[in-house]
């Protein structure tokens, strides 16, 4: 499908006179891989809250998949089908994997009610297309507490996935995972995004350079620039506040 699928138009979050996005706009299209850049403190966390529905806009509007969302709850947004992954995994550790997609998949029961419960065929059918897509398959029997760091990310991407989002955030995936685990992430990106629309807040230069198709980068509350990897990694501005003189926020 075509087009686009979230518009940010002219966002502004005041938190008690402190602007922390200010008349931002920005736009994702269906079926993109985009990455979301910029030194601590620029707004990027916000900005995620703002699209997923915890944070609401002083100004502005969102619109998702042709409809307003500026003003639905975080429960309605989901169930439009934006998903969210936080930076630290919450998977059920005495679980097997396998389970965890399960309860993921059911995602509007309780645990015991969705572990009794038998799966339907497409359920058990997306589980296991899933735990393909992640490189689990082989440890779906497995514990997700006995997962590396970098497996139980890819079983939270997966239990996203089974949820079907049309647009799936992402914070900072690759935290914490060795070089390999951020190639095969990158990898897993590049394959979900065939599907679905990507928004990944990163951090790591990296990763970002080998695996962004669009960057935006944010500073102060606002976009300093946005285009391809080459586009931003030679803006002058965004050289002074982030790849230059704020080398501290980055990791190479
Ligand atoms: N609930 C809140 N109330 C007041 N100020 C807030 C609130 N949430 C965020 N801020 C402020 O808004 C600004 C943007 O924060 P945000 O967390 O979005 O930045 P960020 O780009 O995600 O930074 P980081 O890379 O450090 O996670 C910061 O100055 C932060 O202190």
């Amino acid at each position: 499908m075509a087009g686009t699928i979230l518009y940010l138009e002219n966002v502004t979050v005041d938190f008690d006179g402190f602007k922390a996005i200010q008349n931002l706009n920005s736009y994702i299209e269906y079926g993109e891989l985009r990455f979301l850049i910029g030194p601590n403190g620029a707004g990027k966390t916000t900005l995620l809250d703002v699209i997923c529905g915890k944070t609401k806009l002083t100004e502005g509007r969102v619109i998702f998949d042709n409809t307003e969302i500026t003003r639905k709850s975080e429960h309605e947004i989901v169930k439009m089908g934006i998903c969210r992954k936080f930076q630290t995994p919450s998977v059920f550790n005495n679980l097997t994997v396998f389970e965890n997609l399960e309860l993921a998949v059911q995602k509007h029961r309780g645990i015991l009610a969705s572990l009794f419960r038998n799966l339907t065929a497409e359920q058990a059918e997306k589980i296991n297309a899933t735990l393909e897509n992640i490189g689990l398959a082989d440890q779906a029997g497995v514990k997700a507490g006995s997962l590396s760091h970098g497996q139980k990310q890819w079983l939270e991407i997966g239990m996203q996935l089974v949820q079907d989002p049309e647009l799936l955030l992402l914070d900072e995936p690759v935290a914490g995972m060795t070089k390999k685990e951020t190639e095969k992430t990158g990898q897993l990106l590049r394959e979900i995004a065939k599907n679905r629309s990507v928004l990944v807040v990163e951090h790591d230069m990296e990763f970002v350079r080998n695996f962004a198709q669009k960057v935006t980068v944010m500073h102060e509350g606002k976009i300093l620039c946005e285009g391809t990897v080459d586009k931003v990694q030679s803006d002058p501005k965004v050289i002074e506040v982030y790849l230059g003189r704020g080398r501290e926020n980055v990791k190479h």
